[in-house]
């Protein structure tokens, strides 16, 4: 499965946990919560991801950055949002930063 397969299915069982059982599901259970306790969330997997790189522990660095990833993208569906908005504004950059470098070499 390809790394954006993977957001994308990832972010679609996040919207089948719209309305969902909060006792059976996590997710749901953020939901419940409101944007406040996702935001909280997010900031704690932040902080924790510095401290494991400080830390200089790479496993530990990607545990925390999945868990990161993970809360990022319940904040983006809670916001009616998704990694396909993200991944477009990435490249979006990406395309513009490559006509620039392709641009100065040719220069
Ligand atoms: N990828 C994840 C995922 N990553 C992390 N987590 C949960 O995120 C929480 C992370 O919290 P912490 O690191 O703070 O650890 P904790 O102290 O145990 O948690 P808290 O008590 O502080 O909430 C844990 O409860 C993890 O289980 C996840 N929970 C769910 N998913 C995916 O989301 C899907 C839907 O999940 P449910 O809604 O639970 O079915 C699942 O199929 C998974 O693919």
């Amino acid at each position: 499965m390809s790394d954006d397969r993977v957001l994308e299915q990832l972010a679609q069982v996040l919207e089948s946990r719209k309305g969902a059982d909060a006792s059976s599901s996590y997710v749901a259970s953020l939901y419940a919560k409101g944007l406040d306790s996702i935001l909280k969330k997010v900031g704690e997997e932040a902080t924790e991801t510095v401290v494991a790189a400080k830390n200089g522990e790479p496993d530990q660095l990607v545990h925390e950055m999945a868990d990161l990833w993970f809360h990022s993208l319940v904040l983006l569906a809670h916001q009616g949002l998704g990694p396909q908005q993200v991944l477009a504004e990435l490249e979006r950059r990406f395309g513009l930063s490559g006509l620039e470098e392709k641009a100065s070499r040719q220069g």
